[in-house]
């Protein structure tokens, strides 16, 4: 048996498992391109929660983050951390710890708004990118999926304990009309979300925009560009 054959066989073998439905072997084009499609999909996916990967999410804010720049279109980033996380694990175990964190990826799922994607970046922490969302709808979003998992309750493996848990949230504005990058957007949020941590958990910190800081780094990608009568705008006067 070829070396490709074998590959073939094993991406079969993964998809079957991941419970996806294939043409029949031998179909020839159709059956690769099922194959790759799926196997695409596959890579871009949490196994656990069904979840953009955090891949797949970090793809979505540079893709938010260059509507930002360009379009001056407010979009926001929320990472969200379950609290106490590690209890929930020590005391009722892995597999209660994993309903957990799908619960709350459901929870949230169903508490956003179509245009916004909420992805699991590892662990107990997910990310939601909400675009075009003002500071003024900002909180208010974050804020409405705080509750929803406060006020959820989680049915455990054992068909006898459900569970209560909360999030910390922390959320940071894309900076309009400058070129960013996703790492740093993510620090930012990411402070916010320490801060909610060290603040007693169960809250959301959104970095206010008038203070949203422009890093050395981002000043040095600051650009011009000509507008429509060929002038010279300078970004700085924009932010
Ligand atoms: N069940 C389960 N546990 C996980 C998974 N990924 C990470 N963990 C656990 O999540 C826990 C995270 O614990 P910590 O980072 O200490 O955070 P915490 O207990 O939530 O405390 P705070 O974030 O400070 O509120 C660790 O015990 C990890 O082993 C997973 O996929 N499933």
């Amino acid at each position: 048996m070829s070396l490709p054959t074998l590959r073939l066989d094993h991406a079969r073998a993964l998809l079957r498992q991941a419970g996806v439905a294939l043409p029949e072997p031998g179909a020839g084009a159709a059956e690769l391109q099922a194959i790759i499609d799926a196997l695409c999909e596959l890579s871009e996916r949490d196994p656990l929660t069904g979840l953009p990967n955090r891949r797949a999410f970090m793809a979505r804010l540079a893709q938010e983050l260059d509507r930002s720049s360009r379009s001056g279109e407010v979009a926001l980033l929320l990472m969200l951390d379950i609290d106490h996380f590690k209890a929930v694990n020590d005391r009722f175990g892995h597999l209660a710890g994993d309903a957990v964190i799908r619960a709350v990826a459901d929870t949230l799922k169903s508490h956003i708004r179509p245009m916004d994607t909420v992805g699991r970046l590892g662990g107990e922490e997910f990310g939601v990118v909400f675009p075009n969302c003002g500071p003024g709808s900002g909180a208010q979003l974050a804020e409405r999926l705080r509750a929803a998992v406060e006020a959820a309750h989680v049915p455990l493996p054992d068909g006898v304990t459900a569970l209560r848990v909360t999030v910390s949230g922390g959320g940071a504005y894309a900076p309009a009309w400058v070129r960013s990058s996703i790492e740093h957007w993510m620090e930012r949020a990411d402070r916010q979300l320490y801060e909610a941590k060290r603040q007693g958990r169960n809250r959301v910190l959104i970095e206010p925009v008038a203070h949203s800081e422009v890093s050395a780094e981002e000043k040095e990608r600051l650009f011009a560009w000509p507008d429509a009568d060929g002038l010279i705008i300078d970004p700085a006067d924009a932010i």
